[in-house]
């Protein structure tokens, strides 16, 4: 793939995406919940670091780390906002955010350049499941409600953490009893350290996971006691998406706004980087390997799967993901023919939940359809995350290699993730160099529109009707059957 391809997928950063975040921040409960966070912070008692404050009382933990979760800060007149960011998140880094003031640190004597990686998190243990399922469906950018039912997302996630807890632990006794994500991400936080200090460019990397620990907001407390002077943000999501590094960044924003130290760092974001081309060339070089381990490489199907989003995400919210995972296989497939590499590719989506349409096609139902077409050789891809993790390991090299067998392919393989592949990792340690110099500090002011957005009286009024509204809807036998979609 020449340079000049590349080229005209970056650009400079569009500063809409972040203006939208910011106004998407109601004030009223913003500012109860966040004030109770950088008042009492993590002090070494309640710092929820250590596992068996987790294994000891779940549901208490959960309930510590909810107190300093911020409001939902999707859905409803934010969806509007959200269109936005299919424009503004296709690029590769953004200076965080719009609204920006001149840097204290300018002139600090020393710097001391932190990079946060963010990740989903995963549960360590199979008594950490329903806990970790719960902050999963109570994120709004997980559970999508309308601005009527918000008050229902924390019922709701506890209702459905617990209807799917079985089906998810039995996923995570396949694989050892736990997600390898925090040991994974751990060797690529070690990695990153060393490449960048392998370019001369010393950095303190840490790691701030969405859902399991350890928390963002640990790893902010960190980075506040270790007094960092510049920033950069690294979600280890190659492709854009509105679940995943929007949700991470919606959490970083709602903490940086309220502290004073934080909201003057200097900061700058990586939005997607799935277009690099080192991270390109290393996903080409994984597939290029494994197919030299068939009989007949040249008749092999290569088979991208993806984990889904719900249809809604793209069609209504503006989530840029469909559009960058298709870019990203366009610019692996060009790179693998550029090695005189031409297979047959396909594109699915995988591990859907709940009762909603998901991205289509489906992994499973393509893939019993193309072993019926007379597929005989495939390599699945796992293409929108850089470590091994439940959807590899269980869903897969078990379910779907079962499946694929079962329905006529005889010669399987799968690509392994990046992990702490040399190539990939020293990419990235090139993009946080590249991001830099674009970092700027978090201006504090709010805008007076968010005030609007939570006014008690209208509030109050919301919440009875959506109370009634919700009462009746799940009573419909249809809201019934759509529950029963969380268990299988
Ligand atoms: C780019 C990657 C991911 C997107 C997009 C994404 C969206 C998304 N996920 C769920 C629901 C679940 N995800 C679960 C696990 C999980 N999800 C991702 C990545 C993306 N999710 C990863 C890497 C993992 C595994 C973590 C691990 O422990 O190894 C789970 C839990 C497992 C299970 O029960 O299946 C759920 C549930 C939704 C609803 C969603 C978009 C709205
Ligand atoms: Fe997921």
């Amino acid at each position: 793939m020449e340079a000049a391809s590349y080229t005209k997928l970056s650009g400079p950063c569009l500063r809409n995406y972040d203006s939208r975040f910011s106004r998407s921040i109601p004030r009223g409960r913003y500012i109860a919940s966040a004030s109770r966070y950088s008042s009492e912070g993590f002090n070494d008692a309640d710092k929820p670091s250590s596992k068996s404050l987790i294994i000891s009382n779940s549901d208490s933990n959960t309930q510590n780390h909810s107190v300093l979760k911020g409001p939902n800060l999707s859905g409803g007149p934010i969806q509007k906002r959200n269109l936005n960011l299919q424009a503004n998140s296709a690029v590769g880094v953004c200076t965080f955010p719009e609204n920006v003031v001149e840097s204290h640190y300018a002139h600090a004597a020393e710097e001391k350049l932190g990079v946060l990686l963010l990740n989903l998190g995963g549960p360590e243990t199979l008594d950490d499941v329903q806990p970790f399922l719960f902050n999963l469906f109570a994120d709004p950018d997980i559970i999508r409600l309308p601005m009527l039912f918000k008050f229902l997302q924390r019922p709701l996630a506890k209702l459905i953490s617990v209807l799917r807890a079985p089906k998810s632990k039995e996923g995570y006794a396949a694989i050892g009893g736990g997600s390898p994500l925090r040991k994974i991400t751990d060797e690529q936080a070690d990695a990153l350290r060393m490449a960048l200090e392998a370019k001369n460019v010393r950095a303190n990397v840490y790691v701030g996971m969405r859902y399991w620990y350890p928390f963002t907001e640990e790893a902010i407390e960190q980075i506040k006691r270790d007094r960092i002077t510049k920033l950069v943000v690294l979600p280890l999501y190659p492709q854009f998406s509105i679940s995943t590094t929007g949700s991470s960044i919606r959490v970083i924003q709602r903490i940086f706004r309220e502290d004073a130290y934080l909201s003057r760092l200097p900061v700058s974001v990586i939005l997607s980087w799935y277009q690099r081309q080192g991270y390109i060339r290393s996903m080409a070089d994984l597939i290029e390997k494994e197919l030299g381990g068939f009989a007949k490489p040249e008749e092999v199907m290569i088979f991208f799967s993806a984990h889904g989003v719900p249809v809604s995400y793209v069609e209504d919210a503006g989530d840029p993901y469909k559009d960058q995972m298709e870019e990203c296989i366009y610019l692996i497939m060009q790179e693998l023919k550029s090695r005189g590499i031409g297979n047959d590719h396909t594109l699915a989506y995988q591990s859907r939940v709940g009762p909603v349409q998901w991205l289509k096609p489906y992994t499973d139902e393509v893939l019993a359809e193309i072993g019926q077409k007379g597929v005989k050789s495939l390599l699945a891809v796992p293409i929108s995350f850089v470590s091994e993790h439940i959807e590899t390991l269980e869903e897969i090299d078990m379910e779907y290699k079962h499946l694929a067998l079962e329905s006529g392919i005889e010669n399987w393989g799968r690509v392994p993730a990046l992990g702490c592949t040399t190539s990939f990792i020293t990419d990235l340690a090139d993009a946080v160099v590249e991001a830099l110099p674009s970092a700027k500090a978090l201006s504090t002011s709010m805008d007076t529109a968010e005030e609007a957005d939570y006014e008690p009286l209208r509030y109050v009024v919301k919440m009875f009707f959506g109370s009634i509204l919700a009462f009746v809807l799940l009573l419909t036998p249809k809201v019934v059957l759509a529950f029963r979609n969380y268990l299988f």
